[in-house]
């Protein structure tokens, strides 16, 4: 039986004073925030650590104070033509504050002047106005609200403001999340002193992050348990490569100096080719994948690059249908590409398929519906493996053939169309709710879909992009 990872088995182990409030305690942030941190730290130039406050009543606070907040990090792939495999222990969380049981804990943050960055990745859904919150609350159900709550204590008490950097993937993050806690501080009547102080006093920064981390490595637990000689019921497995555009002043690269710390890290006036690149080329064949994948069987990333089928699929689309899309240099967006099909090819880690399906309707609107839509006003056409893409997803929305795994109010409205099986995609394309606009006056694209979902019934995945692919006759899977 191996020893469980805590300070009392390393007791030689530094901690480093508080510096950096993060909402979310997922696998992403401590792979990612923290890991640089770590980095940072490990050459002297940080000297701080990061406390936690758990987004959600349910969370791993329990799980990270039994590790006395240590947890591994494993990289694993191929960076710059070397294989890593990188193990090592995080020191760079110092604790977890859940403002569910412990709301006076949390609004004493504001109190310590040493705190100066606020970082966060609620997931898409976090950065969101929740209209019954209040400033007497504890806590309030969204995180801009506990923020507001937390910022207003901050400016009570006469401080400085923060450097609030989100890292949630929604377009212009830092902005919206400063527009939520200006409506709360106007709705809960804070009064004009305290926005001022908002506006003078804190810099919201927008940020685009990129690096695939699969989390617990549930599949080889027990071997690393023996390798690494500890258990670590927390430990997350990420790819190498890294890369973190913060959109904010200049002076930012030094206060946190990543970039100085070696790391991939750019601080720029403007994000928005940066963010544009990566969420259409990298996101968007993830997205674009997922249902066909799992139609088909496939379990993860790395089996659909193995597919002579599927990586056809994943490189025509990208070559033909996205980047002429894009309006950045062709041979930067290429040359972008194709490192990303190297990194959906990592043989080292095991990226599930089922956790990029997760909430695939709001996936598919913001990375690759914008690409559809203008593909079809240039061309006059619609770009046929997108398309086909659209239609499985539509498919497997239908709850028969995938196990969906999305809001219930997504599903139910996917629920209450099916029960019509004629009006099904009209209906759907119709709900402005799901894709921001009414899809069904699109040209062409309903009857496309209807084609798409016939062809994925009765020929099955495979063999229906096949038969996209090569504008030929397939055979039935
Ligand atoms: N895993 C990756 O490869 C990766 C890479 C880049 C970006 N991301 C982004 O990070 C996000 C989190 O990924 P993860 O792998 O850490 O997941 P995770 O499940 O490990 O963590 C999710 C975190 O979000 C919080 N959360 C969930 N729903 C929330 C809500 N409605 N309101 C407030 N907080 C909420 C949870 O409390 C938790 O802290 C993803 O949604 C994705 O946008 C992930
Ligand atoms: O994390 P999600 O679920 O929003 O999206 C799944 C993947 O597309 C995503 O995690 C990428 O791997 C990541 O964005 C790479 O930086």
């Amino acid at each position: 039986m191996t020893q469980p990872l805590s300070r009392s088995t390393f007791p030689d182990l530094p901690s480093y004073p508080e510096r950096m409030i993060q909402f979310g305690e997922g696998n992403f942030m401590r792979a990612f925030v923290d890991w640089q941190l770590q980095q940072m730290n490990n050459k002297g130039l940080f000297q701080g650590s990061a406390v936690l406050v758990q987004p959600l009543g349910q969370g791993l606070g329990e799980m990270l104070a039994e590790q006395d907040y240590l947890y591994t990090v494993l990289l694993n792939g191929i960076l710059n033509g070397e294989t890593v495999s990188d193990r090592e222990i995080m020191t760079s969380v110092s604790r977890l504050v859940n403002p569910y049981t412990d709301y006076d804990t949390f609004l004493a943050l504001a109190e310590n002047d040493e705190l100066e960055f606020i970082t966060s990745n609620t997931t898409e859904a976090g950065i969101a106005y929740h209209p019954g919150d209040k400033l007497d609350d504890a806590p309030q159900k969204s995180f801009p609200g506990k923020l507001t709550a937390l910022l207003y204590k901050r400016f009570q008490l006469g401080k400085k403001g923060f450097i609030i950097i989100p890292c949630e993937l929604i377009d212009r993050n830092g902005e919206k999340l400063r527009e939520i806690v200006l409506q709360y501080a106007a709705e809960w009547q804070l009064g004009d002193e305290f926005t001022a102080w908002l506006e003078r006093e804190n810099t919201f920064c927008c940020s685009l992050v990129d690096r695939i981390v699969p989390g617990y490595p549930r599949d080889k637990a027990e071997a690393l348990a023996e390798e690494l000689g500890y258990r670590d019921n927390l430990m997350v497995t990420a790819e190498p490569f890294l890369f973190w555009v913060i959109e904010g002043p200049a002076w930012l690269a030094d206060k946190l100096p990543l970039s100085q710390a070696g790391l991939n890290v750019v601080v720029t006036e403007d994000m928005t080719p940066y963010r544009e690149r990566k969420v259409h080329l990298l996101n968007g064949p993830h997205t674009a994948m997922v249902s066909l994948g799992l139609l088909a069987g496939l379990e993860t990333v790395e089996d659909v690059m193995n597919d002579g089928v599927f990586s056809a699929f994943v490189k025509e689309l990208i070559d033909e249908e996205l980047i002429p899309m894009l309006d950045l240099p062709r041979e930067e967006l290429q040359f972008f590409a194709e490192a990303v099909q190297e990194r959906f090819k990592n043989p080292f880690i095991r990226h599930e398929l089922t956790s990029i399906y997760l909430n695939s309707i709001s996936k598919f609107k913001t990375r690759l519906l914008p690409v559809l839509l203008r593909y079809r006003r240039e061309r006059g056409e619609l770009p046929k493996l997108m398309t086909l893409s659209f239609a499985a997803l539509l498919l497997g929305y239908r709850g028969d053939k995938l196990q969906r795994q999305d809001s219930p109010e997504v599903l139910a409205v996917f629920d209450e169309a099916w029960k019509n099986p004629q009006s099904f995609i009209q209906v759907i394309l119709q709900n402005a709710g799901l894709w921001g606009e009414d899809l069904s006056s699109v040209p062409g694209l309903a009857e496309e879909l209807e084609a798409g979902l016939r062809k994925l019934d009765e020929l099955g995945s495979r063999s229906a992009l096949q038969q996209s692919l090569e504008g030929g006759i397939a055979c039935k899977d």
